[in-house]
Formats: structure tokens, C-alpha cells, sequence
């Protein structure tokens, strides 16, 4: 008997390893997900594993809860169980394309807890390459650079060692009805314009081969941020700022990062970790830095302190004496 299409094959595979314990695949309709949701239907009930799937209906498209009702049905003709459908209120922060990320999100963090289960989505070895390259142009650092990680609790992503073109060869194979996104191909996003035409620009320059050389990158520049993160975690008292200036800059700045992270500033931007590293190497008497959640950090008696809003924000920040 002739094994599955080469492709059902190559999804199937990509998930086997990681089935171990419940999972809900996070499906939109689209080839990357309903392939992976065959493949973790078909792959689960041999592992014992229990396999269900949510799709969100982010309501904002005319006829969005019925395509979220049709994705559902799939997913039940798939097998899986339970498939539940979420609703989300999408805000307006940061651009409608963050908001509709930020929403769907949270919704799917809520269902991996209420069930147990890691989440899986179907991002592909094709958006790794893209994410890669958005962080190389806008400079957002090697954690940027370092692409989305394969597995971090509550997410699973089974697929990014494949290439995008399998997903949909898999979906005509099993003869899935895949829905297209209309935003996929809409140019007004830059990440459509990365994929129709930066990349196969970089193909024809560099040869065939780049996303996954890219997908590589990021693979390798994980591993060292990982390594430095855990580094960074280690650092006992990330306020002494005579056990502090001594490490390395990549270093010294996670450990301020993590403080302030976990201190629940919000997130910073490299000029406001910058200062407040300044406090600790090379310290002038400079006062207060203020950070983008209103709160600040200064520097007294050797050691870095929060401090919350300023009672005047147009004040001057207060001088701090000299050593
Ligand atoms: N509406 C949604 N409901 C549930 N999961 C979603 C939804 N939209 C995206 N996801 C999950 O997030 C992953 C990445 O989504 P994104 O829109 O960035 O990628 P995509 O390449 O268009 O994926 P797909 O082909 O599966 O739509 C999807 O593969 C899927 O797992």
C-alpha cells in the first residue's frame, strides 16, 4: 500500500516527537494550521495523547463567526476534541494588526490553562525567516533576531523547520479546504511585502536556500541569548552596582532588564536600559532616569532603587552627589 503524500508525511513527522501531553492546536482556517491540525489529529490517538483545537474569531471581518463556525467543523471532521470557538475583543493599541495578535493570544493562553494543554500554532520555517529579517531592519536586537522558539510553554511550534509550501501541499492533498486571509497578500503589510518581495529578491541574489538560512540565524542566536539569559538570571543582586560593573555589557544589561521587567516597569527600549546601565559603569552623579511606565531608577549609596512617578513630571530630575 503506497504510504501518504510526501508532504502529509513531512507534517506528521514534524509533530510526532513533541506529542506528550495534551495540546490544543490554534487553528485559523489557513493551510499552515488546518495541516497541522491533520497532522496532530492523525498523530495524537496513536501517541495517547488528547488532541483538541480553538479557533478565535477576532470579529472583525463581515462573516467572521461564520468562518469561524466552518473552521470548527473541520476541525470536528478531523477528529479532534473538544474544538471550542473564542470570541475576542480586539482594542486599538498599537495598530489593529497588534491588537488582533495581542487579543488572540491572551485568548489562547486562557484555553491552554483552562485545559491543561501547550498550544500548538502553525508558523512555518517561511515566517521564522521573515521574522528574522523584520528584526534585522529595524534593529530590535538579537532577541528580535532570535526568532520565535520552537517550544516555550504554553506555545509549540511543530513547523518551523518547514518550508511554507508544504503545509498547503498537505492541505490539497488530504483535500482540506484551505481559507486564504485576504491581510496574507494584502501589500499594505510589511510582512507581505518582506515575503512577495524582499525574499525572493534575496533569493535571486543570493541563490535558493535563504529562508532557511535565515530560519538558521535564528536558531543560533537563541541558543546564545538563551545561554546569556540564564546568566542573567543567576546574577544575585541585580541593584549592587559594584557587583554589576565588572560583567560584560550583554550581560550586565539583561540582568537591569530582567530587574526592571520583573519589577513591572513595561517594556523598555534600548535607550532607557542604556541610561539606567550608565548609572551603574562610568557614573557621573547623574539623577533619576525615567522610564516609559512613569516610574525611574536612581543610584544611592552603590546601590540602583525604583522609584515611582515623579509628583512633577516637568521638574528637573534631582541631582544625585557625586561619589
Ligand atoms: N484566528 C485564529 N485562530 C486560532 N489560531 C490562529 C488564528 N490566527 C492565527 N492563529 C495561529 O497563529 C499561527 C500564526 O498565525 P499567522 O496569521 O501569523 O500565520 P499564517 O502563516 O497566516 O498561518 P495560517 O496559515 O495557519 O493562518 C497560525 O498558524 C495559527 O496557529
Amino acid at each position: 500500500m503506497a504510504g501518504p503524500d510526501p508532504a502529509v508525511a513531512a507534517v506528521r513527522s514534524a509533530v510526532r516527537p513533541g506529542l506528550t501531553g495534551p495540546v490544543l492546536v490554534a487553528c485559523s482556517g489557513g493551510a499552515d494550521s488546518l495541516a497541522l491540525a491533520a497532522a496532530v489529529a492523525f498523530e495524537a490517538p496513536r501517541a495517547g495523547v488528547p488532541a483538541g483545537a480553538v479557533t478565535v474569531d477576532h470579529g472583525l471581518q463581515p462573516g467572521s463567526a461564520e468562518r469561524a463556525a466552518t473552521t470548527a467543523g473541520l476541525l470536528r471532521d478531523l477528529g479532534l476534541d473538544p474544538v471550542l470557538v473564542r470570541r475576542v475583543r480586539v482594542g486599538t493599541a498599537g495598530g489593529p494588526e497588534a491588537a488582533a495578535r495581542e487579543a488572540r493570544y491572551a485568548a489562547l493562553s486562557a484555553a491552554a490553562g483552562e485545559h491543561g494543554a501547550r498550544v500548538a500554532l502553525g508558523h512555518t520555517r517561511d515566517d521564522q525567516a521573515e521574522t528574522v529579517l523584520l528584526g534585522l531592519g529595524r534593529g530590535s536586537g538579537p532577541r528580535s533576531i532570535a526568532g520565535m522558539a520552537g517550544s516555550r510553554p504554553p506555545w509549540w511550534r511543530p513547523l518551523l523547520g518547514l518550508p511554507r509550501a508544504s503545509t498547503r501541499a498537505a492541505c490539497t492533498a488530504l483535500g482540506l479546504p484551505v481559507w486564504d486571509d485576504p491581510h496574507n497578500t494584502d501589500p499594505a503589510f510589511t510582512r507581505v511585502r518582506l515575503r512577495t518581495e524582499v525574499l525572493p529578491l534575496l533569493e535571486d541574489v543570493l541563490g535558493g536556500g535563504v529562508a532557511a538560512a535565515l530560519a538558521r540565524t535564528a536558531d543560533l542566536l537563541r541558543e546564545d541569548t538563551e545561554a546569556l539569559d540564564e546568566l542573567a538570571a543567576a546574577v544575585a543582586d541585580p541593584t549592587d552596582c559594584a557587583a554589576l560593573a565588572p560583567l560584560p555589557a550583554a550581560l550586565r544589561r539583561r540582568v537591569l532588564r530582567r530587574w526592571l521587567l520583573e519589577a513591572g516597569t513595561g517594556d523598555l527600549a534600548a535607550v532607557h536600559l542604556h541610561a539606567v546601565d550608565a548609572l551603574v559603569v562610568g557614573w557621573r552623579g547623574q539623577g533619576r532616569v525615567d522610564l516609559p511606565g512613569g516610574g525611574g531608577v536612581v543610584r544611592a549609596s552603590g546601590r540602583l532603587a525604583l522609584q515611582g512617578p515623579r509628583a512633577d513630571p516637568s521638574a528637573p530630575p534631582s541631582e544625585e552627589p557625586h561619589p
